[in-house]
């Protein structure tokens, strides 16, 4: 049989037939609201900050505040901003997780492996739960969860498999279960950056500083012994040995402060503000910790971060998108997946494995 990488095919939810696959990869993402509104945003922060992961503080005290004063003032504050960057298809993070699962089944295809490709959003739609259980309904048997976070934290990857496991511990029939936990540090990711930002320099010319600017953590996490702060030190010194760049040419930052605590610092505005202001005209910056450009990078960095470089006698502000649907970030995830899919039967001529020889039997039964 000619082998397709097309999802539509034998190798993926054909209409009306099983799959002749029972291995899946599930792309998991934040998530984000339904629509630039006060009510969507609402029901996206009441879940996402509810997450202990997240907010990591005496759960009445942290109900009193988020439902007392946060979800009456921030939504509407945030549909604002997710506005200016909303798209005709919706959320730029749905879409961007959307196409590159369809890229990955594709780029897997072409490598020869037979496995469906699903995505799943830690909050909001479609939940990480609901997709497994209609994965199960297609045949499938065997999960690798790959959170788009290269660093792992506490807040993120960990959250990603809190959910995961919340739904097995409802489920009968487990599937095999893998989980993807970090590639921060992975030759074919930093490759894939270190490309962005030479076809950058190629296209607008080579800023004085390269900043790369990641999400930030409250600091207390880093002395708890969560990894994310080491590691994004790490990718950051591997991006800039990668692009053979002396100290002094890249600093690392970290954007999108929430609360009073103390964050990991340098925070990223300040720090351009602070470079402006000593005399450097031009900046680069990239977000190498968000997989998907969103409204973090979208709005924080393109449009915030932005207008205080310039406002601060900054002259040229360049920004570097995210790897998003880039033909070397979706080598680096291909990569990244066949090598935690080892020993799993993803060769087409094992595709037709015993469970999706059953679904179809069901499945024939099901149609008489
Ligand atoms: C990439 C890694 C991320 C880490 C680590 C992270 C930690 C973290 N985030 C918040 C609070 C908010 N984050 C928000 C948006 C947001 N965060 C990430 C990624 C990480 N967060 C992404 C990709 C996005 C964008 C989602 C989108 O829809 O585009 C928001 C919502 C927006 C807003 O109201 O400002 C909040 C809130 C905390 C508290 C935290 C660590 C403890
Ligand atoms: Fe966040
Ligand atoms: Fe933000």
């Amino acid at each position: 049989m000619p082998f397709s990488p097309e999802p539509t095919h034998r190798h993926g939810a054909a209409p009306g037939g099983p799959l002749a696959t029972d291995v899946a990869v599930l792309l998991c993402n934040l998530g984000t609201p339904d629509a630039p509104t006060a009510p969507a945003l609402r029901r996206y922060l009441a879940q996402f900050l509810a997450d202990p992961r997240v907010v990591e503080i005496p759960r009445l005290a942290w109900a009193l505040i988020l439902h007392g004063i946060i979800l009456r003032v921030r939504p509407a504050k945030s549909a604002a901003k997710y506005a200016t960057v909303w798209t005709a298809e919706g959320s730029p993070l749905k879409v961007w997780t959307e196409k590159q699962a369809k890229l990955l089944q594709g780029q897997l295809g072409e490598r020869g492996l037979c496995v469906r490709v699903a995505h799943a959003m830690r909050y909001g739609q479609p939940s990480i739960g609901q997709t497994l259980d209609a994965l199960k309904r297609e045949g499938v048997r065997r999960v690798l969860v790959l959170p788009a976070y290269p660093q792992y934290s506490g807040a993120t990857t960990a959250s990603v498999i809190d959910d995961v496991s919340r739904w097995a511990l409802k489920t009968r029939h487990l599937p095999e279960l893998r989980f993807v936990n970090r590639y921060h540090d992975d030759p074919t990711y930093i490759a894939a950056l270190a490309k962005t930002v030479r076809e950058h320099w190629q296209r607008d010319g080579r800023a004085e500083k390269l900043v790369m600017s990641f999400h930030g953590m409250p600091e207390r996490t880093l002395h708890l012994g969560d990894p994310y702060h080491c590691e994004c030190l790490k990718t950051g010194r591997l991006l800039a040995e990668a692009l053979s760049l002396r100290d002094g040419e890249w600093l690392v930052t970290f954007q999108s402060r929430f609360g009073k605590a103390k964050w990991l610092q340098p925070y990223t505005e300040p720090s351009l503000v602070k470079l402006a202001q000593g005399g450097v005209k031009s900046v680069d910056v990239i977000c190498p910790g968000f997989s998907a450009d969103c409204l973090e990078t979208l709005e924080e960095i393109n449009q915030e971060a932005r207008e205080a470089f310039l406002h601060a006698g900054g002259q040229r502000f360049g920004y570097i998108p995210c790897l998003n649907d880039h033909p070397a970030g979706m080598r680096a995830l291909a990569q990244l997946a066949e090598r935690h899919l080892q020993g799993w039967p993803t060769d087409p001529a094992h595709g037709d494995t015993l469970a999706a020889q059953r679904a179809r039997a069901l499945a024939a039964g099901a149609r008489e």
